[in-house]
Order: C-alpha cells, then sequence, then structure tokens
C-alpha cells in the first residue's frame, strides 16, 4: 500500500474512532456511567481508544463509577436464563453473553458500547496458524497457544452447540460460529472484570478503556464493598457511525431467576492510586504478569518487564541428564529428587522449573541438578538418610537445602548453621557440575528457537514498526526478553564459579 493511501485509511480510522467515542459518551449519560472531567477519552490513530488526564490527578480522587447493571454479564445479558440454563460458568457464560449481544445489533442496550469494541483482539490466538508457529517457536506461548486452540474447539462443540440446536437462544447460527467464538473470547480475556459473585466476570465499560502499565498504573478498579475485588481483565473494538440506540433508558435487567447470592448494588469506581500531570496517559494494572502472558490474554507485551520469567522443562533436564550419565542414573537421581519431597511446578502436561527474571533458578531445579551430580560414594550417602530428609508440610526450603548439603559432605566438620537467607542458601548448591549444568541447559532452552541469535533478533526489532507489525514485534519483544533471561541464567552459573575460584586464592 502506498504512503498516501495509508494515511488516508488511519485518517478514516480514527474518524470512525472520534465517531463511535461521542456516541458511547451519550450511552454512558444514559446509563449512569460517570467518568471525572478531569479525564480525557481519547481515540488513536489505530482505531483504539485511551484515556488521558485532562487535569493533574491526585492519589485518593475517584474518577469514575460504573452502576453494576451497565456492565454487560451473563446475568444482565437477555440470554441470561438460557445461560442459566446450560450451566456455563466463568468466561465460557460471558463470552456467549458477548456473542448474543453483538448478534443483536442495534437492538442491545449494550450497542453503542460493543461499538467501541474490535471485532477481536490481537491475541496470538487469533492469528493465522502457521504465522503464531512461526512467531512463537521456541517461546513460552508455543505450546500453550496450540493447547487453546484445541481446547476451544472442544468448548464450543460441547457448549456453544448444543446451546444453539436447543433453540434458547433463537440466534443466527453465524452469529456463534466457531470464528464468532474465537473473536468473543479474545474480548473476554483482554477486557473482562470479575465484578462480584452474582455477575461473575464481566464487560465493564469505561472501565475497560484504560490501557495497562506494569507497575506504574494511576487508577485501580474497585468493586465496592465485595470480598473480590479486582484488576482487570480485557479488550476493544471498532466500526461504524452513530446509531439510533445510542440514547436510550438504562440498561435492562434482564435476570428472571431468583439471584443466588445477595446482589450488590454499589456502583464499580476508579480510584487515582498515583498522582498523574495533565496530558499525561492514565494507566490502569491488569496484574502482576510477564510478557508470555501479556501477549497470550491481551495481546502486547512490554520491554524491560521485571515479572518475565522463563520455564525450562523437566523433560529437558532429563534429556542432559541421559546425554551426560546414562538413563539410569537420570531416573534414579530424579526418583531420589521426588522421595525428598520435591516437585517442580506443573501445568495441564508438563512439569517445569521457572527461571526469574535476574536469570536465577528455582530452587528445586538446583536441587535436582546438586542431586543429580552427585558423585557416588556421597549419592549413597544420601540413599541412607534419605528418610530423615523429606521435605516436611510447612516446607521449611532453607533447613531442608542445609540438611541435604551437610549430608552429602565429605568434611565430618563441615559447618553450615546461621544460614538464614535463601541466597546464601542457594549458593550452598552452587558448585562445578550444577553451574556446568545450568549452561547447558541454558543453551538446550534457547535451541528451541529459531536459528537467530539474541542479536539477531535485537537487530530486527530495532527495525520493526510497533503499530504496522504488532505481532511480529511483540512476538520479538517476548523472544527477545527470554533469551536475556537465558543470559542472566548463564551469568548467575558463571558467578558461581567464579565466586568459588576466587575463594581458594
Ligand atoms: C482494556 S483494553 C484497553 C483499551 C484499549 N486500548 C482500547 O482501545 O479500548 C486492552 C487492550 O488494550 C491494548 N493495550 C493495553 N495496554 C497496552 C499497552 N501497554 N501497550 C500496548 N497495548 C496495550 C491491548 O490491545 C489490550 O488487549
Amino acid at each position: 500500500m502506498d504512503t498516501h493511501a495509508a494515511a488516508m485509511d488511519a485518517a478514516i480510522d480514527a474518524a470512525v474512532a472520534a465517531r463511535r467515542l461521542r456516541a458511547f459518551k451519550r450511552w454512558m449519560r444514559a446509563h449512569g456511567v460517570v467518568c471525572s472531567d478531569a479525564l480525557r477519552l481519547d481515540a488513536s490513530e489505530s482505531g483504539g481508544f485511551h484515556v488521558r488526564a485532562f487535569a493533574p490527578l491526585r492519589e485518593g480522587d475517584l474518577v469514575a463509577t460504573i452502576p453494576r447493571r451497565a456492565c454487560l454479564t451473563p446475568r444482565t445479558t437477555a440470554a441470561a436464563a438460557a445461560i442459566e440454563a446450560a450451566e456455563l460458568g466463568g468466561f465460557l457464560a460471558l463470552t456467549v453473553a458477548v456473542m448474543y449481544e453483538r448478534a443483536r445489533g442495534k437492538e442491545s442496550p449494550w450497542y453503542a458500547y460493543l461499538r467501541m469494541l474490535p471485532d477481536c483482539e490481537s491475541v496470538p490466538l487469533v492469528w493465522p496458524a502457521d504465522e503464531a508457529e512461526r512467531l512463537l517457536a521456541g517461546t513460552e506461548l508455543d505450546k500453550i497457544v496450540k493447547q487453546d486452540r484445541e481446547l476451544l474447539c472442544e468448548d464450543w462443540k460441547e457448549c456453544i452447540e448444543p446451546l444453539l440446536s436447543s433453540g434458547e437462544l433463537d440466534v443466527d447460527p453465524d452469529d456463534f460460529s466457531l470464528e464468532k467464538y474465537f473473536s468473543a473470547k479474545t474480548l473476554v480475556s483482554s477486557r473482562s472484570f470479575q465484578i462480584d459473585n452474582y455477575h461473575g466476570y464481566g464487560m465493564v465499560p469505561l472501565a475497560d478503556l484504560f490501557n495497562h502499565k506494569t507497575g506504574g498504573e494511576h487508577v485501580h478498579f474497585t468493586s465496592v464493598s465485595d470480598t473480590s475485588d479486582s484488576d482487570v481483565e480485557e479488550e476493544e473494538d471498532d466500526d461504524e457511525s452513530d446509531g439510533s440506540t445510542d440514547d436510550q433508558s438504562t440498561v435492562e435487567n434482564n435476570t428472571n431467576s431468583p439471584p443466588e447470592v445477595s446482589i450488590n448494588d454499589e456502583d464499580l469506581e476508579m480510584i487515582v492510586v498515583r498522582d498523574a500531570n495533565e496530558g499525561d496517559e492514565v494507566y490502569n494494572t491488569y496484574g502482576t504478569m510477564g510478557n508470555a502472558a501479556l501477549l497470550h490474554r491481551y495481546g502486547f507485551t512490554e520491554l524491560d518487564n521485571q515479572y518475565d520469567i522463563v520455564n525450562i522443562d523437566l523433560a529437558l533436564v532429563t534429556k542432559w541428564c541421559k546425554s551426560m550419565f546414562s538413563s539410569r542414573h537420570a531416573r534414579a537421581r530424579a526418583s531420589l529428587w521426588r522421595n525428598l519431597g520435591y516437585t517442580g511446578c506443573t501445568s495441564q502436561e508438563a512439569e517445569y522449573f521457572e527461571i526469574s527474571y535476574d536469570g536465577e533458578p528455582q530452587l528445586e531445579l538446583l536441587i535436582l541438578l546438586y542431586i543429580a551430580t552427585l558423585k557416588a560414594d556421597a549419592y549413597d550417602k544420601l540413599i541412607c538418610v534419605a528418610d530423615d530428609l523429606i521435605v516436611n508440610e510447612e516446607h521449611d526450603s532453607i533447613g531442608s537445602v542445609v540438611r541435604l548439603v551437610k549430608a552429602t559432605n565429605s568434611n565430618p566438620n563441615f559447618e553450615l548453621d546461621g544460614l538464614d537467607k535463601m541466597p546464601d542458601v542457594m549458593k550452598l548448591l552452587h558448585n562445578k557440575n550444577t553451574s556446568s549444568a545450568l549452561l547447558s541447559l541454558a543453551d538446550m532452552r534457547e535451541s528451541l528457537y529459531d536459528s537467530n541469535t539474541l542479536e539477531d533478533d535485537e537487530e530486527k526489532l530495532k527495525n520493526c514498526n510497533f503499530s504496522k507489525e504488532r505481532k511480529m514485534y511483540h512476538s520479538l519483544v517476548l523472544r527477545v526478553s527470554e533469551k536475556r533471561i537465558l543470559n542472566r541464567l548463564r551469568k548467575y552459573a558463571s558467578s558461581c564459579s567464579k565466586a568459588k575460584k576466587r575463594k581458594h586464592l
């Protein structure tokens, strides 16, 4: 596309977004949604929206109130009875509510709100499968996105198809196609909030216009007097001009059945938790998440996100151990580690270990490597005392590492009392062998990506256009962040052997 045509398209997108925003503001007034004069809602060139401070904001200021009845939830949609009868819970119930209200078009009480949302949020779930596979190869999202697709197809077959066949919803099946289900799911994952026990998850107009900034948010979302105050989840849209149903009366509450839990009527609120100056973008927080989680759920990433992690699968550790020793050795050492009460983190099908943003490996991984690389005599000693070393339920991590190291040390006068800080205790597990194992694991983990080096990816990222090549940009940030963590893991591994060498000088 030539530059002129691209500029024209951007201008049209911005004009459409601005028109929708005006309609939405009228909708807010009609539905009792109050937005402080100190906030300015802006349409961006890309057709999305963000919030800016029109005047200085001070901690404690109340900047928005949203009546619960104005939220689109499984309880407030006209499909409430069908959703309840189908016993759909959580995100699935809300996804059906969103599809249903979208299908109603101008008949929907949320029409002006729904027109502000994009068709779908650009999360990897809806990227073309081959592109997702290429861009995410080796990253923390590689397998997850494939699993998501399979699980959602199952959900659609098991829950949505029967709901359609039951005739309870009286909708055009095209509005509930698998494709529409995926799209609605991306909106729910990227912009829904947990409201309260009665409404469950819901779309909260206005609250979902705030973008996210890790550790730098200005506002918090609160469900007043509710035990489940929540931070966000969310999503967005686009399309079309002012509609006829903008200025209507209050959103109906279509729930026919009696509530199972008491209904809290108090408005939802957005409160300032950090000062903002006039002109600043006003951010919310969607929670403390690494880039894989942000990209997975919201379709964006942040450079230098302190909550980033890389995982190393137990399967990779086993592969390394077998390559260094034998299958028998690998099995025996892993089983002793397990018998002592240790495990990795677990997800659907895998057991894995986290490497933190600083490159520090999870304690359980270090212990496994320590046991895997013990000399035969130390290993035999450990077997003899294993029953006394089983990690107890209170999980005295520090004590258990100290006892493990004492039991395997050849020096009978080895003194370890007084150690009470985890980083110091972890150093006990550092030796030439565990360091070299960590270095090998970093290489093996990195080999899962394509052949590009970190430097290649960094160079590509520099030349990548953030707004025009979104998928490429965010997948590069994810890869670069993960590879940088693996480099820090290498530093961590090497620093232990260096420290030991200095001690010996
Ligand atoms: C709740 S919406 C926020 C408002 C949104 N910008 C809109 O146009 O309505 C969440 C979506 O906004 C975008 N977003 C939020 N924070 C972002 C950030 N820090 N960087 C890039 N995109 C962000 C993502 O597309 C995300 O899925």
